[in-house]
């Protein structure tokens, strides 16, 4: 384990310079650090514990100096955590393809084309939401694209703890500076939204804007099929579904995996193929099982991460569905919380 070297604090930033090895420890997390010579940069709220001179971080988010640092993301308040001093050892983590969309409904290959909800597919976004208005939502991961943004927007609309859902933007140090909130109490009432391009749709080369249906008379079902539900064949100057799993997967593993093994529940918004690769590595399925697996636009699915492990959960019915709530104990008493506070 490499020690990493306190270089510098710079206003609310940690920088540390791994001095060798791959993992660092950051107050309570093994932070993954890069080759040698790269700054990683550790946000850290402004509550940051301190003793005995140390600094004891509650490590958030840490990046590398080449990818923008996340913005203070923000912890779940108390209310949200029922015993915000220990770490739950269950979260829960919901998965949601986005509503149909535009092109879905034209039977268009759609990819990485930036194409917007139909009504039908805003309608199956509030469905969503209803599904999960019980469930614990602390951060939202979604892709770069407005279908599965606005698909997780719509969705929160519903949530019974009627937070707000606040896109990050870290584009820079201006946009970092110039969407920064001023209220301890507003960030508390807020969901921090982040999104990055690695979510999105597998990138369908010069099939995008193709209707699916013209495609498979052209080129034969057989082909269509490949391109479409192989593992490893890309249709032509587009991603495989491999290559689709070497992104989504990884910043799934290298992102979103440390936020739950640090308590927080979280939502993804992405999208069919982004979803099923990383599906395949939560369910540990093969190359071959992972051709069948299909995901309809709109339904939230729900896992339980538990000492390390995704237990699937299927997708909830209803709010009012209890057998939900009976997956875990902290899922139980999270819901009767909600009832207290909100009758
Ligand atoms: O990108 C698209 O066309 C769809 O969102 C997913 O298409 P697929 O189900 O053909 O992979």
């Amino acid at each position: 384990m490499a020690i990493a070297m306190l270089q510098q604090t710079v206003g609310g930033t940690l920088q540390l310079l791994s001095n060798s090895g791959t993992h660092c420890n950051v107050g309570n997390r093994s932070v993954r650090l890069l080759p040698k010579g790269f700054k990683l940069e550790v946000e850290f709220p402004k509550r940051a514990i301190y003793s005995s001179g140390k600094r004891k971080l509650n490590v958030i988010q840490a990046s590398t100096s080449q990818t923008s640092v996340v913005g203070p993301l923000l912890a779940p308040s108390s209310s949200d955590t029922l015993d915000s001093h220990m770490k739950p050892n269950e979260v829960a983590l919901i998965l949601i393809r986005h509503g149909e969309s535009l092109w879905n409904e034209k039977n268009l290959f759609t990819g990485c084309v930036d194409v917007p909800l139909t009504n039908k597919g805003v309608e199956e976004a509030i469905e969503a939401g209803h599904r999960i208005s019980n469930i614990p939502v602390d951060m939202i991961y979604t892709s770069s694209l407005i279908r599965a943004q606005k698909t997780a927007m719509l969705a929160m609309t519903q949530h019974r703890r009627k937070k707000v859902p606040i896109i990050l933007h870290n584009e820079d140090e201006r946009a970092r500076a110039w969407s920064k909130i001023y209220s301890e109490d507003t960030i508390e009432q807020s969901i921090p939204v982040i999104t990055s391009w690695k979510l999105n749709e597998r990138m369908y080369g010069e099939l995008q804007g193709l209707n699916k249906q013209e495609t498979a008379d052209k080129f034969g079902h057989e082909k269509v099929h490949e391109w479409r539900r192989s593992y490893d064949i890309p249709p032509p100057n587009g991603e495989s579904l491999e290559m689709c799993a070497q992104r989504a997967v990884a910043y799934f593993r290298d992102n979103i995996e440390p936020q739950l093994l640090s308590g927080k529940n979280i939502l993804i918004s992405a999208h069919g193929n982004s979803l099923r690769s990383i599906i395949m590595y939560l369910d540990k399925l093969t190359s071959q099982e992972v051709i069948t697996l299909e995901l309809s636009t709109g339904i939230p699915m729900l896992y339980i991460f538990k000492e390390g492990k995704f237990i699937r959960r299927g997708s909830p019915v209803a709010p009012t569905e209890a057998g939900v709530y009976a997956y875990t104990r902290r899922l139980a008493q999270y819901r009767q919380k909600l009832d207290d506070m909100l009758t």
